[in-house]
């Protein structure tokens, strides 16, 4: 008999008469995830999905992995399946369970029955199923409160399904059914997490990284490469452009105040980034600012920021702690890769004590110091593309 890994969906079961455009980019984005693991036999039916691998050797808890990075999946467990009559479920259910009933002392068993047509019903089929794990492992008792194992048996369309329980899975809406939006990517803690989250709600993302050899390194780039990989792991395919932003940040140190200089470039980026947005199919652009974090995120320079956006900013860290933060970095693997120490172009040139109020007015009236957008339209013609996948 065969195991395979059963997916429950989250949210999308509760959508209406769109559900089936949701569980086609579904599906796409769980066959793209599991291609390189071989061949997958996948189901949908009943809010359920049934992935079945098509030759021995796949690996399975890998396949189990990889599937509970894909937004829109809220469980997710593996199974054996048994052909839809007690008989056989007694047969299987004492020999697969086997590993995690000899290392449990209690146990109980819910079953479901999806498949009506079934001869007993969900409380019969606990009672029979139980009694044979007694049997079989003596030294279980039944708790039905705080069990160490809960074993489920489901009788549903293909068959019947024996399983001891579920892990969580991403959940989310499935990434490609919200549109698309441009992450401003550096290579620190927040903005992966801003685009994680982001993408979790179906948003596609394209990424954008500011660059500034020689002052930053390609080491750096990397980085970047590195924690957007990470993010594919969840976010699937994503689009990176590196911009060449040294000539923009010459000409703020040179021409314009030093405690306007972050600001200003911030809002560079913006200009640039929006550009490259739009050439990009993006309707919003997504940054990993909270708010009073450093000074260039307090509420009037954010304000000088958005001053500049003529599309959605969204800011999805924008009111957590660093730990909550640091808490959904390690979760998602992007931690460990941010906290490695190479330059960004935020760190370079940044001034001892920028502005933490600076006004409107003053930031414009600097901007006036030079001719920047020809720098800015070269900025945008020489963005980089390369495309990014978790493997
Ligand atoms: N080199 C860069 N390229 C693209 N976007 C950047 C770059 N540096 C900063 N940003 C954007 O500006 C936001 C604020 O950056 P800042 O350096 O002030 O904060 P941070 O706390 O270091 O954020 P992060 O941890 O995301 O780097 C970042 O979250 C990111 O969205």
């Amino acid at each position: 008999m065969q195991e395979m890994i059963l997916l429950k969906v989250g949210e999308l079961a509760l959508k209406g008469l769109n559900r089936s455009t949701f569980e086609a980019v579904l599906l796409k984005n769980i066959r793209r995830r599991l291609k390189p693991l071989g061949e997958f036999a996948i189901q949908n039916a009943q809010s359920t999905i049934y992935v079945t691998p098509k030759s021995e050797d796949v690996d399975l808890n890998e396949a189990v992995e990889r599937l509970s990075q894909v937004f829109g999946v809220a469980a997710l467990s593996k199974a054996r399946v048994t052909e839809k009559r007690m008989d056989a479920i007694l047969k299987e259910a004492p020999l697969y369970l086997e590993d995690p009933l000899l290392a449990a002392r209690t146990f109980k068993v819910e079953a479901k029955r999806a498949d009506k047509a079934f001869p007993l019903k969900s409380p019969e089929i606990c009672s029979e199923v139980g009694g044979c794990l007694l049997e079989a492992f003596p030294h279980l008792k039944v708790d039905v409160h705080h069990p160490d194992v809960t074993v489920m048996v489901e009788i549903r369309d293909f068959g019947a399904y024996i399983h001891a329980g579920s892990l969580p899975g991403a959940g989310g809406m499935p990434v490609g059914t919200a549109g698309r939006a441009a992450l401003l990517i550096s290579g620190g803690i927040d903005s992966p997490v801003a685009g994680y989250m982001l993408a979790k709600r179906g948003v596609e993302l394209t990424a954008v990284h500011f660059a500034s050899p020689p002052y930053t390194s390609e080491r750096a780039q990397m980085k970047v490469v590195e924690l957007l990989r990470q993010v594919a792991c969840y976010a699937g395919r994503i689009k990176l452009l590196v911009v060449p932003f040294t000539e923009i940040q010459e000409n703020l140190r040179e021409h314009c105040p030093q405690d306007l200089f972050t600001i200003l470039m911030r809002r560079f980026m913006m200009r640039i980034a929006q550009e490259l947005a739009l050439e990009n199919q993006c309707q919003a652009l997504i940054t990993g600012e909270s708010v009073g974090q450093v000074a260039s995120q307090t509420m009037a320079a954010i304000a000088c920021t958005d001053a500049i956006a003529q599309m959605p900013v969204f800011r999805p860290v924008i009111g957590m702690d660093k730990d909550e933060i640091v808490t959904i970095a390690r979760k998602i693997g992007t931690f460990e890769i941010s906290i490695q120490p190479y330059e960004d172009c935020c760190t370079v040139f940044t001034p001892k004590h920028p502005k933490t109020r600076p006004s409107l007015e003053e930031v414009v009236k600097a901007e006036g110091a030079f001719e920047w957008e020809n720098m800015v339209q070269r900025a945008v013609a020489g963005a980089q593309a390369q495309m990014l996948h978790a493997d």
